[in-house]
């Protein structure tokens, strides 16, 4: 049996930092455990142009510890320029765009209402090989919630694809057996990110005993049967698949209400959960590809130097932390882990 596990420092493709009196807290817990993170743009207002990422990512620096590197993104509206745009991603401003269709998810009103209102943006990130990063899910009514990412492959997905068949695209948190499936099978310019909740929970979590709130996020958790295929997909060694937290503070009164926010905190206990996944699955011997190889090399960036450790051994998960001014409920809040994060070297 492994009793410790020391990879590569790993990087985490899918945060939400949040801004003001979250910020400080929400870039703290990420850098204790990753080198570099994709920082996702869904503040309100939306980060929309470089000039909006480049403040944003200077706010970050000035609260950040020496060494760690946001990745920044621009969100996508309708009336997103392809030049500023492409100016940002050639001096290094910009990493990526993201995709929210409107009114998919938190903060997505000012998202995009049509694929096709975006094609000359696309065109252009096609050409300059900047990533597409994508919330997968369609918002109309009358689709179920808990069909919404299938069906926005069929509709948007390839039909996008097939029109830019070159284009760099990252499906995020994905969360169904149709996703993983359609990432195995595309080409090698198509992966996807999976978080460490959705290879852990199950759509039953979130009405275990009485409504559960913590265990809310988008894209909801699914069946058994899709929980089982992402685990499938994370832990079998294909480059296309990667770690992305998608850690999503929200205060405890934002989330225990009568409409509660979508987003589950992990970045305090990140490596922590996947690394149980690939222990439980026998793959230990691929958690350092998931966790610090592909993401860097399907983006085109250096490997990280310096390590991580993890050990094996039992913490208990505080029930609250510290989060602005409030208090947050995280991930695994009040459960017992059985590995522990041991601490960065180098
Ligand atoms: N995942 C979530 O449930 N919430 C995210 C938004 C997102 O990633 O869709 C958030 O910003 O709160
Ligand atoms: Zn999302
Ligand atoms: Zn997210």
């Amino acid at each position: 049996m492994t009793d410790s596990l020391t990879i590569r420092r790993p990087d985490d493709w899918h945060v939400h930092l949040r801004d003001g009196a979250f910020l400080a807290d929400t870039v703290a817990h990420t850098a204790r455990q990753f080198a570099r993170a994709i920082v996702m743009p869904n503040l309100s207002p939306p980060v929309t142009t470089t000039a909006l990422a480049l403040a944003y990512r200077d706010r970050i620096a000035k609260v950040a510890p020496a060494g760690f590197t946001p990745l920044m993104t621009l969100y996508l509206t309708d009336g997103t320029d392809p030049v500023d745009m492409a100016a940002g991603f050639a001096n290094g401003a910009v990493t990526a765009c993201k995709l929210y269709p409107a009114h998919a998810t938190t903060n997505s009103a000012h998202g995009v209402t049509d694929i096709r209102s975006i094609y000359p943006v696309l065109e252009t990130m096609q050409a300059i090989g900047m990533p597409l990063l994508v919330h997968g899910e369609v918002t109309d009514a009358a689709t179920d919630i808990f069909d919404r990412e299938a069906v926005f492959i069929e509709r948007v997905l390839i039909p996008t694809l097939r029109d830019f068949p070159a284009l760099k695209l990252v499906f995020e948190h994905i969360t169904t057996k149709e996703a993983a499936e359609f990432v195995a099978a595309a080409p090698d310019n198509v992966a996807a990110t999976i978080t460490c909740h959705h290879l852990v929970i199950n759509r039953n979590a979130i009405f275990a005993g009485g409504i559960r709130p913590h265990a809310y996020c988008l894209p909801i958790a699914k069946r058994e049967v899709h929980r089982l295929a992402l685990r499938k997909a994370a832990t079998s060694g294909s480059a296309k698949f990667f770690l992305g937290t998608d850690t999503a503070p929200h205060l405890v009164q934002a989330k225990e209400s009568g409409c509660g926010c979508a987003g589950i905190f992990n970045a305090p206990n990140a490596l922590e959960s996947y690394v149980t996944v690939f222990d439980e699955e026998g793959a230990l011997g691929r958690f350092e590809a998931f966790a610090s190889e592909n993401g860097p090399k399907f983006y085109g960036l250096p490997l990280n130097e310096g390590t991580v450790t993890l050990t094996r051994g039992e913490t208990v998960m505080p029930a609250r932390l510290p989060m602005g001014e409030g208090e947050i409920v995280p991930w695994l809040a009040g459960e017992t882990m059985n590995w522990r994060f041991a601490g960065a070297e180098g």
